[in-house]
């Protein structure tokens, strides 16, 4: 980690959804809109306690429009007793669209495809996996959450550098002008969306991404600087010993 001299405009936390019922049960998540799962409701809520004990407190929150984002919220902020600031949602802060993997199982997708596809869909930065069908049990079309959303927006499929390009105007016009008022912003996401938003952050290279996993439930503290450039790289986990043991289960999925 290096850290860099400067002013601190504004300050950032991004907050990975607890356990959903698909984590646990290893199944390729995306768009598919599930529960958390009990630990899962526990960690957000171990999350929020993590904000209130470093008083870390947020005004505003951003989240996806899927429910484990959306709970994940309400729960860490209610035990960090800020339930009551103001809230914004969009899809551009949804996870990954999984494509066809959606409702896959890892372990069974490791074993049919072979490790170098896997990870190719998994974290490659440019490679898709195979789009959904409309007609597929779990894709996301007649929806009524994205019922405004224009046709050519609606993903059947995303690589990581489509979720970049489909985040990125959502930071630039909803997420900076709160930094920028220096309103403490907590941003409740998903582990390849949040992916997305620490590569712009911390200018991580297309190759270097591959390694980044972020754990559920555990608050990211980003200090920005007037530029939007991390003070410290990397930004700081509040509990780095968990986060570090939690990343590592997250890359070991399906195996
Ligand atoms: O299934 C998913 O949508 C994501 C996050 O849970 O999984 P992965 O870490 O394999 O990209």
């Amino acid at each position: 980690m290096t850290a860099s001299e400067g002013p601190t405009v504004g300050t950032l936390v991004l907050l990975r959804h607890g356990e959903s019922d698909w984590n646990a049960k290893n199944l390729f998540t995306g768009w598919v809109d599930v529960d958390l799962t009990a630990k899962g409701e526990g960690e957000a809520r171990r999350g929020g306690e993590l904000l209130r004990e470093h008083s870390l407190l947020p005004d505003v929150v951003h989240t996806s429009v899927m429910r484990r984002a959306i709970r994940t919220a309400e729960l860490a902020l209610n035990a960090a007793d800020r339930h009551w600031i103001a809230v914004r949602r969009s899809w551009r802060l949804n996870e990954r669209h999984y494509g066809a993997l959606q409702g896959k199982n890892k372990k069974q997708t490791l074993d049919e495809y072979g490790e170098e596809q896997f990870m190719l869909w998994r974290r490659s930065y440019d490679t898709p996996p195979p789009p959904i069908d409309d007609n597929d049990e779990w894709s996301q079309v007649g929806d009524p959450r994205y019922a405004l959303l224009p046709t050519e927006l609606m993903p059947r499929t995303e690589c990581l550098k489509d979720v970049v390009e489909r985040m990125l105007p959502y930071w630039y016009d909803s997420i900076v002008p709160d930094i920028l008022a220096g309103r403490t912003v907590l941003v409740a996401a998903h582990g390849n969306s949040l992916r997305a938003l620490v590569k712009h952050l911390d200018q991580i290279s297309d190759e270097a991404i591959a390694k980044l996993n972020i754990p559920t439930g555990i608050p990211l503290r980003y200090d920005l600087d007037p530029q939007l450039r991390p003070l410290t790289l990397g930004g700081t986990y509040l509990d780095p010993t968990a986060a570090k043991e939690a990343a590592a289960a997250v890359a070991n999925q399906g195996r």
